[in-house]
C-alpha cells in the first residue's frame, strides 16, 4: 500500500500542512522537535488509532484549538481511500473512509497498516510486561481489527469485575460492624467470572496464535541479522496454561484459577487472573535478553521483531505495510543499518526521520523523495 497525499490541521505543531509523497522512500529532515516524529504519529494513529507516545487526544491538538484533523490518501492494490480522523479538545473523535462518517472504529482500522520503529521500541525489550503486551496487542489489531474490540470489551469487564472486588473487600475488611458480603454480591461476581474467562480466552488464543504466527518469521531475521550465532525464542507465557486452542477449555483454566486466587482478589480489592497478567519472553541462546542481553543483542531483537511484524502483516494482509523508522537508522550500527535497507528494498514505502543525511547511501538517496520539516511546514 501506499499513501500518496497526508494533510494536517491543527495536529501537533502542524497549523495546516499538505504534502504529496512520491516516493517509495520518503526522508523527513528536520532539527530537533520541528515535527518529524508528529508527522509519523498522525499515521500511526491513521494505522492503530493509537499513539505510542499519549492516549490523551488533547495532546494530538495544536495548543488550545477545539478540533485537530488527519486527512490521507491511501492507495492499495485494488482500491484508493481517503481516511478521516477527527479529534476533538471535548467530545469523542470520529473517523470516516471516503468521507462517510463510520458508526464502528473497527471498519476503519485495517484501511490503512503500519509498522513503527523508534528508539522507544527498545523498551520492548527492557520495559516492564505491560509494553509487550501492548505490542502484541497492536500487530493484532493491524491483521484482525475485530481485536480492538475484543479487547475493549475485555478491559470493559474487567473494570467492572476490579469494582466490584473493591466493593467485597471493603465489607470483608473495612467496614467494623457487618463484615458480610451479601448473596447478591456474590452472585454478582460469579457473572463477571464468567464474562471474564469468556473475553479473556478470546484475547489469550489470539495473543498466543499471532505468536506462533511471528515467531518463525523473527527467528529467521534474527538468526541472519546475528549471522547464524544466536538462537531467539518468543515465549507467551499467559497468565493460565491450556493444551488446546479451544474456547472451553482456556475458559475453564481461567475459571479454575479465579477459584484458586480468590483469597488473594479478595484481599487485594482487584483481579488477578486473566490476559492482564500475561508476559511475552524474548530469549537469545535459552537466555532472558531482558536482563542479559547486551545492547547490541537488543538492537537485533527489535530489529528482528520490527521485520517479522512487517512480513507478517503483508503476508495477512496481501499487501506490504507502510514501515516508519523515526530517528531509529542513527541507533543501529552500519551492519544492522545495511540488513534494514536491504530487507526493505522498495518492497515497503517507507518514511524516514533524520536530523541528517551523512549516514545514508548515496544511491539510496537519490531515489528518496527528501522533505524538510521546520516548525510545522513541509518542503
Ligand atoms: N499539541 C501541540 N501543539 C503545538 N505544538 C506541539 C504540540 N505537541 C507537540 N508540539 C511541538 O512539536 C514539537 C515536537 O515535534 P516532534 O516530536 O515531531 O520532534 P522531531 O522533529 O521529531 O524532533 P526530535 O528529533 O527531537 O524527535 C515541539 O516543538 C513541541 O512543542
Amino acid at each position: 500500500m501506499y499513501l500518496e497525499q497526508l494533510h494536517l490541521t491543527r495536529f501537533r505543531n502542524y497549523f495546516n500542512c499538505s504534502v504529496a509523497f512520491e516516493a517509495q522512500t520518503i526522508i523527513l529532515l528536520g532539527n530537533n522537535a520541528q515535527g518529524k516524529s508528529n508527522l509519523l504519529e498522525a499515521v500511526e494513529l491513521l494505522a492503530t488509532l493509537k499513539s505510542h507516545r499519549t492516549s490523551k487526544d488533547q495532546d494530538l491538538i495544536f495548543q488550545n484549538e477545539a478540533i485537530a484533523q488527519i486527512e490521507a490518501v491511501v492507495k492499495r492494490l485494488y482500491r484508493e481511500n481517503t481516511l478521516t480522523l477527527t479529534l476533538r479538545q471535548k467530545g469523542r473523535r470520529t473517523v470516516a473512509l471516503d468521507r462517510e462518517k463510520l458508526r464502528r472504529k473497527t471498519d476503519f482500522l485495517g484501511a490503512l497498516n503500519a509498522v513503527q520503529f523508534s528508539s522507544l521500541d527498545l523498551d520492548l525489550v527492557r520495559g516492564s510486561p505491560d509494553k509487550r503486551r501492548n505490542w502484541l496487542d497492536a500487530l493484532l489489531i493491524q491483521i484482525e481489527p475485530i481485536y480492538a474490540y475484543i479487547l475493549q470489551e475485555y478491559n470493559r469487564v474487567l473494570r467492572q469485575r476490579n469494582a466490584l472486588l473493591k466493593t467485597i473487600r471493603k465489607s470483608l475488611y473495612e467496614v467494623s460492624e457487618s463484615n458480610q458480603v451479601d448473596n447478591s454480591t456474590w452472585e454478582q461476581l460469579a457473572l463477571w467470572d464468567a464474562q471474564l474467562a469468556a473475553n479473556g480466552s478470546r484475547v489469550m488464543r489470539r495473543r498466543a496464535r499471532v505468536l506462533e504466527r511471528l515467531t518463525p518469521i523473527a527467528q529467521k531475521w534474527h538468526n541472519q541479522i546475528s549471522d547464524h550465532t544466536e538462537q531467539l525464542n518468543l515465549i507467551y507465557t499467559a497468565n493460565v496454561t491450556w493444551s488446546e486452542d479451544d474456547p472451553q477449555q482456556v475458559q475453564q483454566a481461567i475459571l479454575d484459577r479465579i477459584k484458586l486466587r480468590q483469597a488473594a482478589e479478595q484481599n487485594l480489592g482487584t483481579t488477578v487472573v486473566g490476559p492482564h497478567r500475561d508476559e511475552v519472553e524474548f530469549n537469545i541462546n535459552e537466555t532472558p535478553a531482558r536482563s542479559y542481553g547486551s545492547q547490541g543483542q537488543q538492537r537485533t531483537l527489535v530489529l528482528a521483531l520490527k521485520l517479522a511484524e512487517l512480513e507478517l502483516i503483508e503476508t495477512v494482509v496481501g499487501e506490504p505495510p507502510l514501515l516508519l523508522l523515526d530517528d531509529v537508522l542513527a541507533e543501529l550500527d552500519l551492519q544492522r543499518q545495511n540488513q534494514l535497507l536491504s530487507a526493505i528494498a522498495n518492497r515497503f514505502q517507507t518514511i524516514i526521520t533524520t536530523t541528517h543525511l551523512n549516514s545514508f547511501d548515496q544511491q539510496w538517496l537519490k531515489s528518496s523523495q527528501v522533505l524538510t520539516v521546520d516548525n510545522g511546514s513541509l518542503s
